[in-house]
């Protein structure tokens, strides 16, 4: 490879806070990869940052488009040669893309739980009958009536800034948000935050008692497909470990032919080159999931193997 190849690359990215951070630890591990590497940044407003009127399951519907509300004008952006690696929160990014593009890779993976974030300290546990919790994603509405049918769940937009904020006035007893874009927004799970002058507390939720999303906590790189410059690039900062799970983890959503509405929980673990797989598939009308473990050495039969076997 040349060194005319990485003389410069451009990153795209949505605008939102967590979005800018993870863009910049993408640079970051670009710039100690590649020390001569000029990189630039472009940011780009996408149909999910623009609708945040309509509650998240409808954007798509609304916009006539039927998925990557968050991935489509990035998308277009690779296409046109504006930018040349867009930055995605892996969970954003629907389980088929189009063939003019590819997941090049990810970077290593943020804590994947989901977190309970309430005025009132003392988790899931504490939160009495007929608590207002808020989230959008169906995945984890659908959850929490089945391990909570007294709360009542309602939805929530905005980006992770603004929902904070929603819990802090009060128009909710609790919400549902990812550890991942908390942690990279500077919260911390020991210590209550003070979101405009009241204090929310963190209580995450195990990983096998409240199922993440596939990808959750996922940075991934998509690029042209056939641009080597861009996945020599992307090749120097793939965490293969990170790689491998997520991989196993879209395959089977793709494979039940969900999306990012669809309410799937599954988790993965790798040790010593074994991969094992967890999921529950909630019905759409909510209830009980059907369920399944999987494991093994090939993370895509894996992925096959826990769809064969949901009960
Ligand atoms: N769709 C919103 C979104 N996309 C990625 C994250 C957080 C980071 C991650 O899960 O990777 C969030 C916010 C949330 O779910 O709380």
């Amino acid at each position: 490879m040349s060194e005319e190849v990485f003389q410069k690359t451009v990153i795209g990215t949505r605008g939102s806070d967590l979005a800018l951070v993870q863009a910049a630890a993408t640079e970051r591990a670009l710039s100690l990869a590649f020390p001569d590497l000029r990189i630039t940044r472009q940011v780009i407003r996408t149909t999910g940052d623009r609708r945040t009127d309509v509650a998240l399951a409808q954007v798509a519907k609304v916009e006539g488009t039927d998925k990557g509300i968050f991935t489509k004008e990035l998308e277009e952006a690779l296409r046109a040669g504006e930018i040349d690696i867009a930055v995605h929160s892996l969970k954003d990014v629907p389980t088929v893309v189009s063939d003019e593009f590819e997941i090049a890779g990810v970077l290593s993976r943020a804590p994947i739980r989901d977190v309970l974030v309430s005025r009132q300290p003392g988790g899931l546990d504490i939160l009495p009958a007929g608590a207002v919790v808020g989230t959008s994603a169906v995945r984890r509405a659908r959850q929490l009536q089945w391990l909570r049918p007294d709360l009542k769940v309602i939805d929530l937009r905005g980006n992770v800034p603004t929902r904070l904020r929603k819990v802090a006035e009060g128009a909710y007893d609790a919400i549902l948000l990812a550890e991942a874009g908390l942690v990279r927004l500077g919260h911390r799970m020991s210590r209550p935050s003070v979101v405009f002058g009241t204090e929310v507390h963190f209580a995450p939720l195990a990983e096998d008692v409240f199922y993440p999303a596939a990808g959750q906590g996922a940075i991934g790189f998509e690029i042209r497909k056939g641009d080597k410059a861009a996945a020599a690039l992307v090749a120097g900062i793939v965490d293969v470990v990170t790689f491998t799970r997520v991989r196993a983890e879209r395959e089977f959503l793709r494979l039940l032919e969900g999306g990012c509405s669809t309410p799937v929980g599954v988790f993965t673990s790798l040790e010593y080159d074994v991969l094992t797989m967890d999921a529950r598939v909630f019905p759409d009308e909510g209830g009980t999931p059907r369920v399944a473990k999987a494991s093994g050495g090939d993370p895509l039969k894996v992925a096959r193997e826990l769809y064969d076997s949901l009960a």
